[in-house]
């Protein structure tokens, strides 16, 4: 845990060894205290090196450490005895030094970046010789500096607050950082280090700490997919991809061009028309340019073929296909994938919700293709679901999970259903809002608690920001709304269920969102972001509610919340039932990194089990009572299950669905 080695007969070498990262276990805090208690009793040592294996000095706490009972020996006394020691320490920082690891770091006299301690210890003794003779260590010790105080202390750190507040709505732990360094500016150190103690302290105890600690390991669990079959992350082998072909220049496809081309890719990207293709050529250019600028690096045009013809993908390693959301069209494009791509190319799609399978289906190759579902905007969003077709062979999705990682993406294997994870779930969460709307709230008032609550959008401006036609046509190609609606229907109900026809009523006004200037807000001009409640939507919802004489009730916040979000956690339990995604985690990543959920509150499904499975499960059923004609409601019979096996904690609940079937 921390190896103590005399070097040169005069340093001591202590090197953390916790893999992977020398986190400070209690057995690493234990094994430290002990070294630093040797170094400086021995007469021999006039100097401590501190470093870790692998190059990596520390990554802070034990994280896995937190979910139990904090043993072992406290953090702070260790550091004050590094700090108070009358013999120099050195921190040789090679990769990280965070948290805790950071603090460490900090106590030490000095501290050396990017050195190979094994090569260079030498050297680090002698640097650290000559500075000792220029200055006595008193002057090295952090508890001696004074900490500039601006006059303006309060002003400042006043409007920071109001900054974070605004930035991370709801987040303790970054009002508490602000807090501790009001705490170090104005008090000394001891007092500051005990006011900072006691900060965490109330952070570490928080939900919060938990809903963070979780969506780590959930994050990092996401990437180990697993298939029935045995298939698995560590056995299975991914192709190399060394060139690839987007087909469809459209805002989805000319993201994926540039994540692609941005880590080394070759890309050719198809268009149908030339006038298409000169657009989508000069925006992907543009957005390349923009993103190396950014990252102080080149733009790798030279990377880029732009082409109308798809005689030109023959030697491609894979396809990603990024054409408007129509099966038809997509099965013709895969038909002619067939054709002329060599017989190893990856057929991938980008759809966001249509039947993967049945685009296998009319290749050659069903082994071979499979789901990789972008997030608009694709080069900034961090998800991708990798929708895994039964045919999908386990290299094609090792190779498309692989892919997703090496774009910097957050990858998630998921089951071939409609819409998938993300989007199955959000239909009964987007039901409950349109509910609300014609029972008597508004837009606002439900996007303004639903980012109460921490979403970085509420789900009307999400709407309008993604686009409200590309839902409505779907909902006409269903025939949910439009000339193929059965007109036995009444009109609030569809194949006997509840439905809400005021999307239709909004997009019918051509307002499909921000690109049209209007949607469920008015905004300053087409493309616009500045999101204003609008009285037309207000009059609309009003007549609405006349015509078809629905009494408006004062709708509380807490029950837009629980419609909204015990709906979407219940798709997620029957998800799970389904054997669409393999755990909770895998859900949870999905709605964090695609949706916008607030990382404090862990995810959808770590949310329920917060709020506790029992209550959910009472709630959902008191709102089906009132609604049963919304089917979404009926708590799942998972949910049922958990709670009658006395509610356990989310990372078990895998041991209660192995029993169903799974579609990975
Ligand atoms: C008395 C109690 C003692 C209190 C001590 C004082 C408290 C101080 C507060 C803290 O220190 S809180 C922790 C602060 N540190 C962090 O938040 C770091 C979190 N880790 C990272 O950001 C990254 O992992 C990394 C270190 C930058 C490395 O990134 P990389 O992409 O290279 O690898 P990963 O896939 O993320 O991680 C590899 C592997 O390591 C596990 N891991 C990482 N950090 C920790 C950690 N701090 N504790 C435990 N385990 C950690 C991670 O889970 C991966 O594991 P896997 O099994 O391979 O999936």
């Amino acid at each position: 845990m921390a190896r103590y080695e005399l070097v040169k007969r005069s340093v001591a070498l202590i090197t953390l060894t916790n893999p992977p990262v020398n986190a400070l276990s209690s057995a690493v805090r234990h094994a430290m205290a002990k070294s630093m208690e040797q170094a400086l009793n021995d007469p021999k040592v006039t100097a401590v090196v501190i470093c870790g294996e692998n190059g990596r000095f520390c990554g802070g706490a034990d994280i896995r450490e937190f979910a139990g009972p904090l043993r072992g020996p406290p953090l702070v006394p260790l550091l004050d005895a590094i700090e108070a020691g009358e013999k120099p320490v050195v921190a040789a920082i090679e990769g990280v030094a965070l948290g805790g690891g950071f603090e460490l770091a900090l106590v030490c006299h000095y501290c050396i970046a990017h050195f190979k301690v094994n090569h260079f210890v030498l050297k680090i003794i002698k640097a650290v010789g000559m500075s000792r003779a220029a200055k006595p260590l008193s002057s090295r010790r952090v508890s001696m500096l004074t900490t500039p105080c601006p006059p303006d202390l309060d002003a400042l750190l006043e409007v920071v607050t109001m900054e974070v507040k605004k930035k991370a709505r709801g987040v303790m732990a970054p009002l508490a950082c602000i807090q501790a360094v009001r705490a170090a500016a104005t008090m000394p150190y001891s007092k500051g280090i005990k006011r900072e103690s006691e900060l965490m302290a109330t952070l570490f105890n928080s939900g919060q700490a938990r809903a963070l600690q979780y969506c780590f390991f959930a994050q990092r669990t996401a990437g180990k997919w697993t298939l029935p079959s045995g298939a698995q992350w560590n056995n299975s082998k991914p192709r190399e991809i060394r060139s690839a072909a987007i087909i469809g220049l459209g805002t989805m496809g000319r993201g994926i061009v540039v994540s692609l081309a941005r880590v080394g890719i070759s890309v050719i990207a198809v268009e149908s028309e030339k006038k298409l293709l000169e657009t989508g050529k000069q925006m992907v250019i543009g957005m390349l340019e923009r993103d190396a600028k950014r990252r102080g690096v080149s733009a790798s045009l030279n990377l880029l073929k732009f082409t109308l013809s798809l005689q030109d993908l023959k030697d491609v390693d894979l396809v990603i296909e990024a054409v408007f959301e129509d099966m038809a069209l997509k099965k013709r494009v895969f038909q002619e994938l067939s054709k002329v791509c060599r017989p190893a190319t990856l057929l991938c799609t980008n759809t966001s919700g249509l039947d993967v399978d049945a685009l296998a289906g009319v290749t050659d190759r069903p082994h071979l293709v499979v789901g990789m579902h972008f997030f608009s905007p694709a080069h900034v969003m961090k998800l991708l679901e990798v929708v895994c077709g039964p045919r999908s062979s386990s290299e094609t999705i090792a190779t498309a999970m692989s892919l997703g990682k090496r774009m910097g993406k957050v990858s998630v294997a998921v089951g071939n259903c409609p819409g998938f994870v993300g989007n199955r779930m959000l239909k009964p969460y987007m039901d409950q809002a349109t509910f609300l709307l014609e029972e008597g709230a508004t837009p606002e008032q439900i996007d303004k608690a639903l980012e109460d609550f921490g979403f970085a959008m509420g789900v009307f401006r999400m709407s309008d920001l993604a686009g409200l036609d590309v839902g409505w046509r779907i909902r006409k190609e269903s025939g949910l709304t439009g000339p193929d609606v059965d007109p036995k229907n009444p009109p609030r109900r569809r194949h006997g269920r509840r439905y809400c026809p005021i999307p239709d009523m909004v997009c019918e006004q051509g307002r499909f969102g921000q690109k049209t200037g209007r949607g469920w807000y008015m905004y300053d001009k087409p493309g616009g972001t500045n999101a204003k409640p609008d009285p037309l939507i207000q009059n609309l919802l009003e007549m609405y509610r006349s015509r078809y004489a629905i009494q408006p009730r004062n709708i509380s916040d807490q029950e837009i919340i629980e419609r909204c979000l015990f709906a979407l956690a219940n798709e997620g339990f029957r998800i799970l039932e389904d054997g669409i995604a393999a755990r909770p985690e895998d859900i949870d990543v999905i709605y964090l990194f695609g949706y916008g959920f607030p990382r404090h509150r862990g995810g959808p499904m770590f949310y329920a089990s917060m709020v506790g499975l029992e209550r959910v499960l009472e709630r959902l059923e008191h709102y089906h009572q009132a609604h049963p004609d919304v089917p979404h409601l009926e708590p799942s019979p998972l949910l049922k299950k958990l709670v009658a096996c006395g509610s356990p904690s989310v990372q078990t609940w895998r041991e209660h669905i192995k029993t169903m079937h799974s579609h990975l």
